[in-house]
């Protein structure tokens, strides 16, 4: 986006940046709302009950109170926004209907609180969002308008991509996101790699790719925060996250609806690729909500190197 005449660019807001996208009103509506509303996920982080919440959501696992609250503060903001036809989320059994389908409206799927379990621990965690046109949530990651993440870390910083380059925006001391970095590009390959899930648990051909990883010096990077991690690999340009398929859990662990497909949009945008191992994460076409993938992603040759290792077994 051009620079008005004495105005730096660390200046543009959120806002005003979407404006100099190519995208309806009621998107730019959207997306600034889902900012909005990560400044209350922040402070539940900040200051939250770290305890359990005494449910579990739709994969079985243990909620914590502050997976809960999270998940209220995005799914009241999406219903008030007016503009949401179809809410999912890591944290709901199943899809709710905010409003009946009509033309200009937007579903949107989400991880509230990625990395939840980190927050006692003090380590970095994020909001992951996927927005698709229409009603439809079951669709290919290749048909998002927009992917987003939130990052809650030492700063507070979003990343987001409408299809046209890959921005981050970190957050001031009033408040606001404003422009810290435009068209994001990822190195064609690197030297970090962030390896999910027990390597006991790795089929020969991943642990081989791990092996030659160490054998060629490239650093481990690994937080178990899924968003920081992406954020570290896109950031750096640089390096390749990955969570294979483990033994006894043949489609590794991450969400391809709340977490594969924002990341693979931003990180594809942005020139890396990302791979379940057999097609690209965005080729999936999911059949539920809670369909879950092995993830290669970062730098191409890095992902194309991986598959190489894993294929031949
Ligand atoms: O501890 P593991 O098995 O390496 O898994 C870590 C992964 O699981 C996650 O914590 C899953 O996300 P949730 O915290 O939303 O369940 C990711 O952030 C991270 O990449
Ligand atoms: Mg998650
Ligand atoms: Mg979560």
């Amino acid at each position: 986006m051009p620079t008005a005449p004495g105005q730096s660019k660390f200046q543009i807001d959120l806002r005003r940046h979407l404006r100099g996208q190519n995208i309806s009103d009621n998107l730019i509506h959207l997306i600034c709302e889902i900012a909005e509303a990560s400044k209350y996920v922040i402070n539940a982080v900040r200051t939250g009950d770290l305890g359990v919440a005494g449910t579990s959501n739709l994969y079985g696992e243990e909620q914590l109170a502050l997976d809960v609250l999270s998940d209220r503060i995005m799914r009241k903001r999406l219903i008030h926004s007016g503009v949401v036809c179809n809410i999912a989320s890591e944290e709901m059994d199943e899809i709710y209907q905010a409003q009946a389908q009509a033309d200009g409206l937007y579903s949107v799927a989400y991880d509230p609180l990625d990395g939840s379990s980190l927050v006692d621990v003090n380590l970095a965690v994020g909001t992951i969002v996927s927005i698709y046109e229409g009603c439809d949530l079951l669709q290919p990651g290749r048909n998002q308008v927009c992917a987003m993440y939130i990052l809650y870390g030492p700063r507070v910083s979003l990343v987001y991509t409408v299809g046209d380059g890959v921005h981050e925006f970190t957050m001031n001391n009033l408040m606001e996101f404003t422009l810290t970095r435009e068209n994001i590009r990822m190195q064609p390959e690197g030297n970090i790699y962030a390896p999910g899930g027990l390597r006991n648990k790795y089929a020969p051909g991943v642990e081989k790719f791990i092996q030659h990883l160490e054998a060629k010096g490239c650093k481990l990077r690994y937080s178990g925060g899924f968003v920081p991690d992406i954020n570290q690999v896109l950031m750096k340009g640089k390096g390749l996250f990955m969570y294979p398929a483990l033994n006894g859990s043949p489609n590794g662990k991450l969400r391809v609806l709340f977490e594969l497909n924002p990341m693979a949009f931003i990180i594809e945008h942005a020139g890396g690729s990302a791979s379940n191992g057999q097609i690209p994460i965005l080729d999936i076409v999911p059949e539920s909500l809670d369909q879950r993938a092995p993830i290669y992603i970062g730098c191409k040759a890095d992902v194309e190197q991986a598959m190489s290792f894993v294929n031949a077994g």
